[in-house]
């Protein structure tokens, strides 16, 4: 089945009120391909502005993070009631940057069934460390975190559910995988997918590579047979995040 192409932009901790309402504009203003679904992800403290700032029709907002218990005691969380709250619709969930600080493969599954049980849609990531890859761990790796969610969703959750595969050593450093390294992780999670959950879901859930993306190496990326698009870090604070969006043309 067609998968719609899906671009995620991760700010990430950066930007101000200004330079994130001049990427949104930018974004408004820009030719976007009409069959890509684009999603962007500013700071928590930056989220009503964007909700604010964007009038492109394939553009939503979408949260960095959120906290899987209800709103309560909880210092310095947002929860998915705040965050729907702000109109959004969107969470990322289990970027390997907070995985990195602490968050387990359950507690990212509890947070990813939380933001789907209050109506939020999720992008979740995986993906595994440069030594994991050495050592020829990549696919089992990425089926362990995939496992860890599967035990706490279920059914039509997954169609809530975008799948970022991200390689640790390729986010932020310029080394993008090959577009044979990502075709084959992404088909080891599709096969994952067919045989532990269903062939429906394996097929119409969308999975995004992230890590070095750039306007020049996502055309080729996109080529790939289960590359669904992208999760963008750097290249979305930039012009070229527009060239990214329309990779897949
Ligand atoms: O972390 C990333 C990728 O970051 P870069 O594009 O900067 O490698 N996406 O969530």
């Amino acid at each position: 089945m067609a998968r719609k192409f899906f671009v995620g932009g991760n700010f990430k901790m950066n930007g101000t009120k200004e330079s994130i309402k001049a990427i949104i504009k930018n974004l408004n203003e820009a030719q976007l391909d009409p069959n890509v679904e684009v999603v962007i992800a500013p700071s928590h403290l930056y989220l009503p502005i964007a909700v604010d700032a964007v009038t492109a029709s394939t553009v939503s907002v979408s949260a960095q993070n959120v906290y899987a218990k209800p709103n309560g005691a909880h210092t310095g969380e947002v929860s998915v009631s705040q965050l729907k709250d702000l109109g959004l619709n969107w969470t990322i969930t289990g970027h390997s940057e907070r995985r990195a600080g602490g968050e387990s493969d359950e507690d990212v599954a509890n947070k990813t069934k939380a933001a789907i049980d209050g109506g939020l849609s999720v992008i979740w990531c995986c993906g595994e460390s440069l030594e994991e890859r050495e050592a020829g761990n990549t696919v089992s790796v990425v089926e362990k975190q995939l496992a860890a969610l599967a035990a706490k969703v279920s059914g039509d959750d997954w169609k809530k559910i975008v799948i970022a595969y991200e390689p640790i050593w390729a986010i932020g450093t310029g080394k993008v995988a090959t577009t044979e390294q990502a075709q084959e992780v992404h088909a080891a999670i599709r096969k994952w997918l067919k045989a532990n959950v269903s062939e429906a879901v394996a097929d119409e859930t969308r999975i995004l590579y992230g890590g070095s993306v750039t306007a020049k190496n996502s055309k080729d990326l996109a080529k790939q047979a289960d590359i669904d698009g992208f999760l963008v870090g750097g290249a979305s604070l930039k012009p070229e995040f527009v060239d990214i969006i329309n990779s897949n043309q």
